[in-house]
């Protein structure tokens, strides 16, 4: 059972706002040569982790994880539309197998996957449709957020279930390095805004949009070198790319909220995705990674990365 890895940041402002040009082309060059990657692997399934922003997941009912085994796309940015493609019964399994491991993670036949799932389901997939696809959602926005470890636990105890399964499987893990977007935070907000932290499910297109150009908006002033938002962190990130090459789990299992928010801002929490994806990777055996490329894009409030990871064994497999 063949696995491979890529991870990457996403960035829904990308169709609203634009960095220099020659930045913009060499990242849409990237995600173009990834998705040309995944069309050659030809996935049979794809196991996403992902976290989400407020779109699908609210304070009403909040999970560290979950895991979809029925999901559509929340509409958010206008990325996607319909259902995924999940492969129901392959999830359930996953599901049980994690409960055999103790691992109680919640599940839903009715998740919104928004921006984080959606994005790069089209930039490596093609669409959200295109493959199979098990989302697994993992909280990076809503405090108390899952300590580090967790993600690197169930990283792992999924790369067990997959190392039983025949399936080529790509494993994605969605999110930023160092980025600090508006995201409100439950305790200092006004109360309309708890109210729609807690239950701001389908908002109204004006709703949506409001938000939206709100995030854009910090990119505008990120990118004048003013606004309120912590500077992209390019010395941070390459240090977080260096330790998964060297499958430093250690690294994550101590890793603090306190030391991301410090060095990555309130987005930079969303490495978690990126843990987990690669604490399953290593958990079916040793890997190579390649950086495929890494900018800090303020006008996208993301240190922008993409980074793949092929297990030695196929490595060696191919090359016999
Ligand atoms: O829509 C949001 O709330 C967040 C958008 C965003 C912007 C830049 C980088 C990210 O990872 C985001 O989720
Ligand atoms: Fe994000």
């Amino acid at each position: 059972m063949p696995v491979k890895l890529v991870c990457a940041s996403h960035t829904p402002m990308m169709e609203f706002i634009h960095p220099p040009a020659d930045v913009e082309a060499k990242a849409r060059q990237a995600f173009k040569d990834l998705a040309a990657d995944v069309a050659a692997y030809d996935p049979e399934v794809i196991v996403l982790f992902a976290p989400d922003h407020f779109n699908g997941f609210f304070y009403d009912l909040m999970p560290p994880f979950c895991i979809g085994l029925r999901a559509a796309c929340a509409g958010d940015w206008d990325i996607g539309h319909g259902p995924l493609n999940v492969p129901e019964a392959l999830a359930l399994d996953l599901v049980q197998a994690l409960q055999a491991e103790d691992l109680d993670v919640p599940y839903s036949y009715r998740m919104q996957a928004d921006h984080g799932f959606t994005q790069p389901l089209e930039l490596l997939a093609g669409s959200v449709g295109r493959y199979p696809v098990i989302p697994i959602f993992i909280n990076g926005a809503a405090r108390p957020l899952p300590p580090c470890r967790r993600a690197v636990q169930l990283g792992q105890a999924v790369g067990r279930f997959l190392s039983q399964r025949p399936e080529r499987v790509l494993v994605i893990g969605s999110g930023g390095l160092s980025h600090d977007p508006p995201t409100p935070q439950f305790g200092s907000v006004p109360p309309e805004i708890e109210e729609f932290l807690i239950a701001g499910r389908n908002p109204t297109p004006e709703a949506r949009n409001t938000r939206q150009q709100r995030v854009l908006n910090t990119g505008r002033l990120l990118a004048e070198g003013k606004g309120e938002s912590l500077r992209l962190n390019a010395e941070w990130d390459m240090g977080l790319i260096d330790s998964f090459s060297q499958a430093d789990m250690d690294r994550f299992m101590a890793m603090t909220n306190e030391e991301i928010l410090e060095h990555g801002g309130r987005g930079g929490q969303e490495i978690r995705a990126w843990i987990a994806a690669f604490a399953c990777m290593q958990a079916v055996g040793e890997y190579r990674t390649t950086t495929h490329y890494y900018h800090p894009i303020d006008e996208w409030i993301a240190g922008m990365a993409m980074v793949s990871a092929d297990s030695v064994a196929a490595r060696k497999e191919a090359q016999a």
